[in-house]
């Protein structure tokens, strides 16, 4: 579902005097349908990057980044923006808040760009949204004012309301309650049960060691640095 064959990434720091800076180099893994791989590697090793290469937010300097049919190395504007809409779905570590939207059609928001009909998104939203511990008193308000544990679990609602085939998650449990983190994990693993390729970064090791098949060190991919 999702293969990274080859890549490489350089970042050019235009105020710097253009230095380049290689961070990566021949990156290649492959995750199959219902399988969980998690990035590993020391702070610094390039994890964040490989996941926004995929995403399709940074370029990748050469090789290929398929997911599906699509090659996010490769691909227009306007494709990854279909893919992201039909097929990878990333579940960052903050919720991107609009302004004066209702939670409730934030996290039904991804089924309806599906064309999926509004009866069932909004279904599907208040279903996560109870399983997530959000107060149905807050379902009719926007998430602009929840805290900041309120707005991780409005996100990770968003984040899993389409049954997307592939999916980027970002940390999913980072200073989740243990009932929570639970919900999360679960999840992630109904996600696997149907078929999603999933690539994580997850600091918690037992969350990683309980929903990830595999582990990839992004550090094997890491130019060797000049003397
Ligand atoms: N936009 C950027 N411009 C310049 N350098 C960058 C940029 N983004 C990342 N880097 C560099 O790329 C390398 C990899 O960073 P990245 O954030 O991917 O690491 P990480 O493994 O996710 O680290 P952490 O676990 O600390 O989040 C680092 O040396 C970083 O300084």
């Amino acid at each position: 579902m999702i293969r990274i064959e080859n890549v490489s990434k350089s970042f050019t720091l235009h105020n710097q005097g253009g230095a380049v800076i290689p961070v990566m180099e021949g990156a290649s893994f492959t995750v199959a349908p219902g399988e969980c791989v998690a990035l590993t590697g020391d702070s610094g090793a390039g994890k964040s990057t490989l996941m926004r290469m995929i995403h399709g937010n940074y370029l990748a300097a050469s090789g290929r980044i398929i997911v599906g049919d699509t090659d996010v190395a490769r691909a227009e504007p306007r494709e990854i923006l279909t893919l992201r809409r039909d097929t990878l779905g990333y579940v960052s570590q903050f919720l991107r808040v609009v302004p004066r939207v209702p939670t409730r059609d934030v996290v039904a928001e991804p089924l309806l760009a599906v064309g999926t009909d509004r009866a069932t998104a909004h279904a599907r939203a208040e279903e996560l949204l109870t399983r997530l511990n959000i107060p149905q008193t807050l379902w009719s308000l926007s998430p602009t004012t929840f805290s900041g544990g309120e707005q991780q679990r409005v996100n990770i609602a968003r984040g899993f309301a389409h049954d997307f085939p592939a999916m980027l998650l970002d940390e999913p449990t980072a200073s989740l309650d243990a009932t929570n983190r639970e919900t999360v994990l679960r999840l992630i693993e109904e996600a696997k049960a149907r078929g999603t390729a999933i690539i994580g970064i997850f600091h918690d090791a037992d969350a990683r060691a309980r929903v990830a098949d595999r582990e990839i060190d992004v550090s094997a991919f890491t130019p060797a640095r000049a003397a």
